[in-house]
């Protein structure tokens, strides 16, 4: 699928310059959705004993009276229910007036078992809550379970946020056109759209590209071409050399797991760089990762000058406090050439009163690349205004992290987002629940300074590695421990290098 997602702004934008450079106008755009629709249903529910299509008044509706038309000319037994007369001169009231079919009034609904419910209620121009007899078929169709298709969007769901501000329908099946939009990967929207297929309409890529479009769906096609390969010639620090900082003796796991997860990555080169007194339980634990002792400013200096790490990890079981805000701002300042600092848990925590610090540094000429990982607590606390904007979706509110943090942000969740200071942001959709478990988001955090350090742009390496790790995780599915991910990476790295190398 292509992975621009379009927000109903821009799809408005794309219909209206698609109409202009034809071949086809709106009328003809909107014959198109609606034969793409009614295919999905024919072809999903071919059984299907009567098929009720409820229509808005908008183009949404006006999509739903083509749908009508056409299963009813295919011999379905088709009932239609309007809410609204559609807007008079629009493409919908043309479409109503070719549709074979009578509305009947939306209010005196009913459906039995065996029916199929095509959603034409609410599309790209759902602009307040669901209320009055459009509430109440969503009730009625919720209630007695009936499968719905819905046309664009499940009626109920925004779909520039995801959001759900009223009565919304739980679609089995979601006909969306051109591309899709962020409401059908944000949560709660995905959770409503059941399976999404998406119709070309005849709306040429061409169009698609000139609206310059910078929000995406995560998928291997966004970063393959940047996805590190290594050639016959190399050697082990040519592959990359990953620094990550561990706790004090009770908290060095979290450490180990991120970097398992950096080496496992494919870089050439991982170092544990441990506290005095945490020395022999890490080195206890390690085998091919490097180990050596940091208490001290000074330390990660003389590290970061003889062994000039190609990226870092800092947060994982590290502790909160001034140790946490010192190495940050120093691995920061230090122009060893490392191309990125990852900070996650601790690290993040530990600039909760001082965040615009962290900001300025990593804005600095010649700073590394800062990547933070924050879930949505460690992401209120960096930036408190941003998390209570209730108005704010996780998309927007991340991309305006990222342009204040003047670094890439990965708000982790069921719906992931990773946004760039420059504006693109992509949603990740493919993980699966058995990820929430402790360590987890070590792994994660060691995988992208992994490929931070393989010399993956910084926007890049997060996205590949929140899909990886999303990957790795779903296909291991239940019983997942964190323990499990760094090893079950190989196979979808092995598919991942395959596909790049073509
Ligand atoms: N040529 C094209 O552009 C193509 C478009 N296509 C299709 O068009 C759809 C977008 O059409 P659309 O812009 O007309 O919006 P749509 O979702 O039908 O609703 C708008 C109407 O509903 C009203 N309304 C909103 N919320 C409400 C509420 N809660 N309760 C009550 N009323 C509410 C709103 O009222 P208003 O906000 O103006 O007061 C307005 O009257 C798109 O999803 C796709 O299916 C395809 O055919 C391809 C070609
Ligand atoms: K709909």
């Amino acid at each position: 699928m292509k992975t621009e997602l379009l927000s109903p702004t821009e799809m408005a934008e794309a219909d209206r310059r698609a109409i202009v450079g034809g071949p086809f106008d709106g009328m003809g755009l909107m014959r198109n959705a609606g034969t793409a629709v009614a295919r999905e249903v024919m072809r999903h529910y071919p059984a299907a004993e009567q098929v009720h299509v409820l229509c808005g008044p908008g183009n949404n509706g006006g999509d739903g009276y083509v749908v009508a038309g056409l299963l009813a000319e295919s011999g379905m037994a088709v009932s239609l229910w309007a809410s609204e007369e559609p807007r008079p001169g629009s493409d919908a009231a043309v479409a109503a007036a070719e549709c074979p079919l009578q509305p009947a009034p939306l209010a005196a609904l009913d459906a039995d078992a065996g029916a199929v419910i095509v959603d034409a209620l609410y599309g790209a121009g759902l602009s307040r809550p669901v209320e009055g007899d459009s509430a109440r078929a969503i009730e009625l169709v919720t209630a007695r379970g009936l499968p719905v298709v819905a046309i664009d969007l499940p009626s109920g769901v925004s779909g520039a946020s995801g959001k759900i501000t009223g009565p919304a329908f739980r679609a089995a099946l979601t006909v969306t056109f051109a591309r899709r939009k962020p409401g059908h990967l944000l949560l709660p929207g995905r959770d409503h759209c059941g399976e999404v297929v998406l119709a070309d309409i005849g709306i040429p890529d061409a169009v698609i590209a000139e609206l310059n479009v910078r929000t995406f769906a995560n998928a291997p096609k966004l970063w393959l071409p940047h996805f590190p390969v290594p050639g016959v010639d190399t050697h082990k620090y040519r592959r990359g050399h990953v620094g990550i900082f561990s706790g004090g003796p009770a908290s060095t796991g979290a450490a180990r797991l991120s970097a398992l997860g950096a080496a496992r990555s494919g870089a050439g080169a991982v170092t544990v760089l441990s506290p005095a007194n945490a020395l022999a339980v890490n080195a206890m634990h390690l085998t091919s990762i490097m180990l050596r002792k940091a208490d001290e400013v000074s330390e990660l200096g003389a590290y970061l000058a003889d062994r000039r790490p190609s990226a870092l990890v800092l947060g994982p079981g590290f502790g909160v406090g001034d140790k946490a805000r010192e190495f940050t701002l120093a691995v920061l300042a230090s122009r060893s050439g490392a191309g990125g600092m990852v900070l996650d848990a601790d690290g993040i925590t530990s600039f909760r009163d001082e965040p615009a610090a962290l900001f300025e540094a990593a804005d600095a000429e010649g700073a590394p690349a800062l990547v933070l990982t924050p879930h949505d607590g460690e992401f209120a606390r960096l930036f408190p205004d941003l998390a209570s904007e209730e108005d704010l979706s996780k998309l927007e509110r991340s991309r305006e992290a990222a342009a204040r943090a003047h670094g890439v942000v990965i708000a982790k969740g069921a719906d992931t987002v990773i946004a760039a200071p420059d504006g693109r942001a992509a949603i990740n959709s493919n993980g699966a629940p058995w990820l929430a478990t402790a360590g987890s988001g070590d792994v994660l955090a060691g995988l992208v300074a992994g490929l931070l350090a393989q010399g993956m742009p910084a926007f890049e390496a997060a996205c590949a590695a929140v899909w990886m790790h999303a990957e790795v995780g779903s296909r291991f599915g239940p019983g997942l421990i964190a323990e499990d991910l760094p090893q079950a990476i190989p196979p979808v790295l092995a598919e991942l290098v395959a596909a790049a190398r073509r």
